[in-house]
């Protein structure tokens, strides 16, 4: 079965150490997400996991097949439009031009982007609406693991909700796996199979939650309890409160 298997993890910048042996496993059709403080080592271990970083100690091994990011800084290519920063990932996979841009087309609609926006550059578009092309970017190549860096922290309640659930779908009903960065308890729980709270200085995983509640079905009512229970935690006051 496909897999991301994390082992004792550990990376520096310079002298600074950001991570200390960590392991996880992420396995099919499952969300995983890391929450802790500002600074400690999220994005860094996000992106030793999407190989923009090179390991230094310990082992990654991700047998997904396709995979794709969105950050919360969307990265849109300024010099393209909508469409052709959706299909660029495509093209990059040699699919030919006519039918790069029909699946663009495609899930740019389904992202909620209209076919008036298609032709406009970055700076011209919302952030919302810039995150819905880093949403359509990620998912036009049928992704079999996402990697998440905080993507929707930036946006407001109603499109947080329709991504989120629309992602949750793709979860449920194709298999898709998220690794998912995250400060948000609420946005994890939403989402996540397991949350691993994470440390910093170094950033050490000091503890695991598994939430067995199907996603479709945790409401606003399940979210609250169930961060509310967690914001209880031992781990999660001495991570985030008292770091
Ligand atoms: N390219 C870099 N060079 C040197 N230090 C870096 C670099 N990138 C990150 N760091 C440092 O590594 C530590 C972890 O940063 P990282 O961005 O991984 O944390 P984070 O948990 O994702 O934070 P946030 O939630 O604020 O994004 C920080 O002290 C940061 O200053």
């Amino acid at each position: 079965m496909e897999r991301l298997e994390v082992k004792n993890l550990s990376f520096s910048f310079g002298v600074t150490q950001v991570l200390d042996e960590i392991n996880f496993t992420l396995n099919k059709g499952h969300v995983l997400s890391i929450v802790g403080p500002s600074g400690g080592g999220k994005s860094t271990l996000l992106k030793l996991c999407a190989n923009i970083l090179n390991i230094e100690q310990g082992e990654i091994n991700n047998s997904f097949k396709y995979c794709s990011f969105a950050f919360q800084d969307t990265r849109l290519l300024p010099w393209k439009n909508v469409i052709d920063n959706i299909s660029l990932s495509l093209l990059a996979k040699n699919i030919n031009k006519k039918e790069a841009l029909l699946k663009a087309e495609n899930i740019a609609i389904k992202m909620g982007l209209k076919q008036e926006d298609f032709d406009k550059f970055p700076k011209d578009l919302s952030g919302g609406m810039k995150q819905r092309v880093s949403f359509a970017r990620a998912l036009v190549i049928n992704p079999k693991l996402l990697f998440l860096d905080e993507p929707f922290s930036a946006l407001d309640i109603g499109l947080k909700k329709e991504l989120q659930e629309y992602l949750i779908n793709l979860v449920e009903n194709e298999n898709l796996s998220i690794l998912f960065i995250t400060h948000d308890l609420m946005e994890a729980v939403k989402l996540s199979d397991e949350i691993l709270v994470l440390e910093p200085n170094p950033g050490r995983v000091v503890k695991s939650f598994k939430i067995d509640e199907q996603k479709s079905l945790r409401d606003t009512n399940f979210v609250y309890k169930t961060s509310a229970k967690l914001l209880n935690n031992k781990y999660i006051i001495d991570t985030f409160f008292k770091g």
